[in-house]
């Protein structure tokens, strides 16, 4: 039969690769620890293993995962740019057939623990679900991409937030709102200028932990102090001032659920008040959430054109 398709794209490779790196400082005896899920999906001249079955071209997904494991051992495993950016380097060197390589790399929390008062040399906790992420391609045609975020800070204010002058038509229910509690899951990411290759990575690397603390801080103290007027006001000026801090951070993400929390009227009980002004008891509401992103670049935008 004459073939009427084609593989249009593909990558592959192994995924959830739990890998926990530790730091024994010799002199110190203080202890570090590095917990990361890693997934690494190549692409290159592969669609012969998908078309004819024939596997000459596969690196083993297995055998990614040994590289994975081999790479953590030989190399720095922070700031995980630099990680993902030689596990990736790794197979467009090794194997002349595979063109990119994309790697991601989670980072969980494990914070050192203060025990009497004091940084304990080898005990953390996890203090949250937090995790820093990392995600990178690195391809002979255009470099190493690197884009690092933040996923899964999770905050919450009780005032400071409102929520008025929407469209109000004959879908409109929601009340407007000056004051009302604002809560959400951070997920943001900032993408890097290209590097050439890994050594442009290794020279950067002193800017990605800072850029990492910068955004996290920026992110938590505009949200504390802005006087929001709704989500996607606040993360617009969580985006631009993270630009304005890291002149390396071509482009920020923010993606933000608006996890709602309603008022409830009591007044059927004895005319107890708790709306408006009187509201303490709130009933937070796993779902439907208001689920806002945005993308911030730097400069004008361009123009748009006429819409008519
Ligand atoms: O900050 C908000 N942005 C919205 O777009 C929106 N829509 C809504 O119902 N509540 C909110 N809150």
């Amino acid at each position: 039969m004459a073939s009427t398709a084609y593989v249009s794209a593909a990558r592959y490779g192994k995924d959830n690769v739990r890998v926990l790196k530790t730091d024994r400082d010799a002199a110190t005896g203080v202890h570090t620890v590095t917990e990361m899920t890693v997934s690494c999906l190549l692409e290159g001249d592969i669609d012969v293993s998908y078309t004819k079955g024939d596997n000459s071209v596969v690196v083993a997904t297995d055998s990614i995962k040994n590289t994975i494991f081999i790479t953590a051992k030989q190399n720095p495993v922070n700031p995980p740019e630099l990680f993902a950016a030689i596990l990736g380097a790794h197979f467009i060197d090794t194997y002349k057939h595979i063109h990119a390589a994309n790697v991601k790399v989670i980072t969980h929390r494990w914070t050192r623990m203060t025990i009497r008062g004091k940084p304990h040399p080898h005990s953390f906790l996890r203090d949250g679900e937090e995790t820093r992420n990392v995600e990178a391609r690195i391809s002979r045609k255009d470099g190493i991409v690197i884009t690092s975020g933040i996923e899964g800070l999770t905050v919450l204010k009780s005032t400071g937030s409102a929520f008025h002058g929407f469209v109000r038509d004959e879908y409109t229910t929601l009340p407007e709102t000056w004051d009302r509690i604002l809560s959400t899951d951070v997920d943001a990411n900032w993408k890097w200028k290209p590097f050439a290759d890994v050594k442009a990575v290794r020279e950067a690397v002193d800017k990605f932990n800072p850029a990492w603390e910068e955004a996290r801080e920026i992110t938590l103290t505009r949200f504390a102090e802005d006087e929001s007027a709704s989500v996607q006001n606040t993360m617009y000026k969580m985006s631009e001032q993270i630009l304005a801090a890291v002149p390396d951070v071509e482009l920020v993400n923010y993606s933000l659920p608006n996890k709602h929390f309603f008022e409830l009227d009591l007044s059927w009980h004895k005319g107890i008040k708790n709306t408006g002004k009187d509201a303490e008891v709130y009933v937070p509401q796993s779902n439907p959430n208001g689920l806002i992103k945005c993308e911030v670049a730097r400069g004008s935008p361009p123009s748009r054109g006429s819409h008519l």
